[in-house]
């Protein structure tokens, strides 16, 4: 790992929720907003600088983690989906040919411009993402199921993909990041 300017045990990780930068100590199972005493703060400055982009009106270094992106999905489950279930349906009963049908006039829409992905997510996606207008925040590779990841680390920043299917169900991502 490049040279943090942290004490030992310390690490630099990302909040999703904030997209900001906090501190975590896998020793003593403690994070912090900002970085424990003892850290050479230019040695932290560099290796921020390096390894995020951009910096936040307070001076925050934040932006995209390194070897990460950001993604949006709008998810259509089926009756076969290892959780038939969401937020829109207590039992979700359609087949996968319906979902299908139901992902492929969202993709329509999408691609004709006449919605974005993040509306129709709001209303119309069972993941629970849905109220994030399908916002997942960053992730990088090993934490989606790897179909889905291979799909939306084959996306350029903006592209929408094909529908793709997991073992959650039927989903459309896009690269927000
Ligand atoms: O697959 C399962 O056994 C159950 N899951 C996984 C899950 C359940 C709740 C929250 C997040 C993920 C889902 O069905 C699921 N997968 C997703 C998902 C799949 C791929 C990328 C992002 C989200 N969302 C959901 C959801 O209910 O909200």
């Amino acid at each position: 790992m490049a040279d943090t300017g942290l004490p030992p045990g310390w690490e630099v990780r990302h909040s999703n929720s904030k997209n900001l930068p906090y501190y975590f100590n896998s020793n003593e199972k403690v994070s912090r907003w900002e970085p424990p005493s003892g850290t050479d703060t230019e040695k932290l400055k560099h290796y921020m600088a390096a390894h995020h982009s951009a910096t936040s009106r307070s001076g925050a270094v934040v932006g995209v983690p390194e070897g990460k992106i950001r993604a949006a999905h709008l998810l259509v489950k089926h009756r076969d989906s290892r959780r038939p279930k969401s937020w829109r349906e207590n039992e979700i009963t359609r087949s996968k040919e319906e979902a299908y049908e139901i992902i492929r006039g969202h993709e329509k829409r999408i691609k004709s411009g006449e919605a974005a992905l993040g509306e129709l997510a709001l209303t119309d996606s069972d993941c629970s993402s849905a109220r994030k207008r399908g916002d997942l925040g960053y992730f990088g590779h090993g934490d989606m199921q790897k179909e889905f990841e291979d799909a939306a680390f084959g996306l350029q920043v903006g592209e929408m993909s094909s529908v793709v299917e997991t073992a959650s169900g039927l989903h459309l991502i896009e690269r927000l990041e």
